[in-house]
């Protein structure tokens, strides 16, 4: 017999302290505006929020956006679910199991900017606005020269913070006490700055007012800062078993590590705005981002991003299957250890600490890390998580990083794609079909480059330097790169 459909969740399943919560949270002030519903800000950023409120430490609630305007739905169910959700927290912290599930109440509203965009801009005039966080992915805070029309929506991110924040100097006749803490939490370095010029370039492009730049530069804060929890999403698998335990269904059920770290570039007075610190949370006030930026980047996301095309090509579906293949595993032990980590200048034994806790924490039996997820955008990625790594070993040696070209073969094999209804797919090596998802241009790029190597326009070595030679997609041309094109076709022609 088919099972009884259950509700969605909603404030009615709640037990009593849990509708105090999700009441307060729609009752208080917006004290924070977040940009992104993805699994990120839920999994870290909304859950630490969530902490704070449970503590008594904190009294505003948050309005989320999407970033696209493809995320309507994700925000219309949102609402569905009337800005709840559930995470489940599992895994080791100091060799201790930890197993929890908890709902996550801070949204007092989900403002879709696209459909209403004058709704989304009126946000600007709210007094007790604090805090601007976000999460667009690499890709979402690049600046991309963007026409100003007042009153159509901008898909850019920076080009519509600037419009929000345009809105909100206008309104409090600039004020310096309206000014906002900007808090992006894509994993750029530099992250706070990139933003802050992305908003001052449009702000010269559209002309805007000295004054009103004048207000940008010193009443707004945009921090530095690194984020670092690994957040899966929802389990697909489980969900199931999860829903008829609780008797209610979750679209947004979310996963995480216990692990959790977060650098912020700034003093210890911004720690009275989010009381992190004071929830026992391991958030880091600090001087200088670099080194810890430096260390999780490379090692970590490399880590990552080096493993993804060859697990993904190979016909895995998870990290943790990866870290129980020897060859695999010990080919992304001897890129981190061999090829990443001697290039730092950072002291080795914190380095080694480092990569032996990422190793444990991709071995953590709860989390199914879904490659698919960490292939998003991975032309970027490898662009800055692990290209520098590549250029520094070189520079270093003069020799090349074999893992890593090795992997940057598998990742442009990876991209051997194809254009459908349902968007752009590649194949694995047993044939199964998967979905690639990137900047339109970069999808375009390597469809276009192989299907010209599918009827034999060119061969599989000019794959490889077209691919090097595309500056858009590197920041410089990799053909220059002393061998690189020739160790690169090497490998290509491995997967023939
Ligand atoms: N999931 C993690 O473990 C984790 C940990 C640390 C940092 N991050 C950061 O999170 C990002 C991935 O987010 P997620 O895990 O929440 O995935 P997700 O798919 O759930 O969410 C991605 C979010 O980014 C938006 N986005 C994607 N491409 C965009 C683009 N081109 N322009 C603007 N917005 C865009 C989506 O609309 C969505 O809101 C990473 O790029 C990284 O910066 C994730
Ligand atoms: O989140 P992404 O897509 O930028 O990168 C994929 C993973 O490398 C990343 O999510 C890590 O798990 C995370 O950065 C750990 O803090």
């Amino acid at each position: 017999m088919p099972s009884k459909p259950r509700p969605l969740l909603n404030h009615t399943q709640l037990d009593a302290n849990q509708r105090a919560l999700f009441e307060s949270a729609r009752t208080s002030p917006v004290k924070i505006l977040q940009i992104g519903e993805g699994n990120f800000l839920r999994g870290f950023f909304d859950w630490m929020v969530h902490t704070c409120r449970k503590q008594g430490l904190y009294d505003g609630s948050i309005v989320v956006t999407q970033p696209r305007p493809a995320g309507a739905q994700k925000l219309a169910d949102l609402r569905r679910q009337e800005g709840l959700y559930t995470l489940l927290t599992r895994g080791l912290e100091q060799g201790k199991l930890v197993e929890q599930s908890e709902v996550i109440s801070v949204f007092s509203d989900a403002v879709d900017p696209y459909a209403t965009w004058s709704e989304f801009l009126s946000l600007a005039e709210n007094p007790h606005l604090e805090v601007v966080v976000s999460n667009t992915t690499e890709a979402g805070l690049a600046y991309v020269p963007t026409p100003f029309t007042g009153d159509q929506p901008l898909v850019s991110f920076p080009a519509r913070l600037t419009a929000f924040l345009f809105r909100r100097f206008s309104h409090f006749e600039g004020a310096a006490d309206k000014g906002l803490v900007l808090l992006p939490c894509e994993l750029l370095e530099h992250n706070g700055d990139l933003l802050r010029t992305g908003v001052l370039r449009h702000s010269a492009d559209w002309g805007l007012p000295d004054e009103f730049v004048a207000w940008v530069k010193h009443h707004n804060r945009f921090l530095n800062s690194l984020v670092d929890r690994i957040v899966t999403g929802y389990p697909t698998d489980e969900a199931a078993q999860l829903f008829a335990d609780w008797g209610y269904e979750d679209a947004f059920l979310n996963t995480a590590e216990p692990y959790h770290f977060w650098a912020i570039e700034g003093d210890e007075r911004l720690a009275k705005l989010l009381p992190f610190q004071q929830a026992g949370l391991n958030v880091h006030w600090v001087e200088d981002l670099e080194p810890y930026h430096v260390r999780k980047v490379r090692i970590l996301n490399g880590a990552h991003t080096l493993m993804t095309p060859l697990g993904l090509l190979r016909g895995f579906h998870h990290v943790r299957e990866i870290m129980e293949d020897t060859r695999l595993r010990r080919f992304v032990q001897t890129a981190i250890e061999g090829e990443i980590m001697p290039v730092l200048a950072l002291d080795a034994e914190e380095l080694q600490a480092y990569a032996d806790t990422v190793f444990e924490r991709f071995c953590n039996p709860f989390i199914q890390h879904r490659l698919l997820d960490i292939a998003m955008n991975s032309i970027s990625k490898f662009r800055v998580r692990l290209l520098p790594s590549l250029l520094d070993f070189q520079t270093k040696t003069g020799a090349l990083p074999t893992h890593i070209v090795e992997a940057l073969a598998a990742l442009v094999r990876l991209y051997k794609c194809r254009q459908t209804e349902a968007g752009y797919v590649g194949a694995r090596l047993n044939g199964e079909i998967y979905p690639l998802r990137d900047e339109p241009a970069v999808l375009q790029f390597f469809a276009t480059l192989w299907s010209r190597h599918d009827t034999k326009e060119i061969s599989l070595d000019e794959v490889g330097v077209h691919t090097l030679a595309n500056v858009e997609l590197w920041g410089t041309d990799l053909t220059q790169v002393d061998g690189l094109a020739d160790l690169l076709g090497k490998h290509l022609a491995e997967y023939q």
